[in-house]
């Protein structure tokens, strides 16, 4: 398990909220949902393995909040209708969804086959819709709230990975259109891309994260913590960013910077341009 980050948000900015954290017995999603507790919000975590989401759930607990731990799969829409109606019981409402449960496999695209890009379109596209209408129809329409995605940076696509990138894509595409069609009944929604995160889940990459730091160029020259990502969630999903709609949030130590011009090489340009400012000028 990553260390989680100090207290840092007012321990009233999510009073009388309850939250739901998809993905949250592990990684990012279990920093945000203990997070958010600390900050007064009473849990959902919900996750397919019942031992990380009970561990989650027992840590809020002790900290004097709700939590209640749901076995679902976000891929399977019964398990989800049972986990709303279950919420429903428990809490009777849901002002918050942070839609963080994903993950895929690297391979090169001329190695996968269908079955493999509809696995991951499944599990980050269609379940993440599918948590999302399902959050709304029961809660949200009625009373609005704030849903944030967990994604990916696949602004400029993500080699090795098309099918998350096809998939992040899609969330993205999908998160600025409900925020058009859903503002009028007080739905925020958002994204939050992270970058190169130290969490368990990377331990199914048979990448060394170090060489992966140096292949894309983070010009930090570290990976982020859970908490940079958490931190993120839940200004977004508070009253913090209660401004902010449709909006997709790059936390990636700068990993994505090299799309921009190299300034070594503009400086070079420039100097031998120097003697010619008439050619400049042009
Ligand atoms: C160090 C740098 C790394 C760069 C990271 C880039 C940014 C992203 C980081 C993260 O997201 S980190 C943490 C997230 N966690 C994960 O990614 C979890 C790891 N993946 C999985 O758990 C699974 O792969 C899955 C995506 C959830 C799919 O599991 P599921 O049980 O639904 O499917 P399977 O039955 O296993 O497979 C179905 C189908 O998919 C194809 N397939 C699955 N795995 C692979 C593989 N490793 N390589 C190629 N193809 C794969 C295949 O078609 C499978 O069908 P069958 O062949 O089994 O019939
Ligand atoms: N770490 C990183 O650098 C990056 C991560 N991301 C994304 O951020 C999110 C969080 O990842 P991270 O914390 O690193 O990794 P983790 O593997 O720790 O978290 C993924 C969580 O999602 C849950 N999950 C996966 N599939 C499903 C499903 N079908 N239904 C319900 N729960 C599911 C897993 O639990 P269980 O298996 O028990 O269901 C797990 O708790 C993921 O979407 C990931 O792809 C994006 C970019 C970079």
């Amino acid at each position: 398990m990553q260390p989680l980050p100090n207290m840092r948000f007012a321990p009233d900015l999510l009073t009388s909220q309850v939250a739901l954290v998809t993905g949250g017995g592990t990684g990012m999603g279990r920093a945000t949902a203990i997070e958010m507790a600390r900050c007064g919000a009473d849990v959902v975590v919900l996750g397919r393995r019942a031992e990380p989401i009970e561990d989650c759930a027992k840590i809020i607990r002790e900290l004097g909040r709700k939590a209640v731990a749901i076995s679902t799969d976000i891929r399977l829409p019964d398990q989800i209708d049972s986990a709303m109606l279950r919420i429903k019981d428990e809490f009777g409402r849901l002002d918050i969804l942070v839609n963080n449960a994903g993950g895929q496999f690297v391979t090169p695209a001329r190695e996968l086959n269908n079955k493999g890009f509809e696995t991951v379109i499944r599990n980050n596209l269609i379940g993440s819709w599918q948590m999302t209408k399902a959050v709304a129809d029961h809660f949200m329409l009625e009373h609005g709230g704030s849903i944030v995605f967990v994604t990916a940076c696949v602004r400029s696509g993500l080699s090795g990975f098309v099918h998350t990138a096809a998939a992040r894509g899609g969330v993205l595409a999908m998160m600025k259109t409900l925020a058009f069609e859903w503002a009028e009944f007080g739905i925020r929604l958002n994204c939050v891309a992270p970058g190169t995160i130290k969490t368990e889940g990377m331990d199914h990459y048979p990448i060394d994260p170090e060489q992966w730091l140096k292949l894309n160029r983070n010009v930090m020259g570290h990976m982020g913590d859970v908490g940079d990502i958490s931190a993120a969630i839940i200004f977004l999903s508070s009253s913090l960013g209660k401004f902010v709609t449709g909006e997709e949030w790059y936390i990636d130590g700068g990993e994505t910077l090299h799309l921009a011009h190299d300034a070594r090489q503009m400086i070079d340009a420039v100097k031998f341009s120097r003697r010619e400012p008439a050619v400049l000028k042009k």
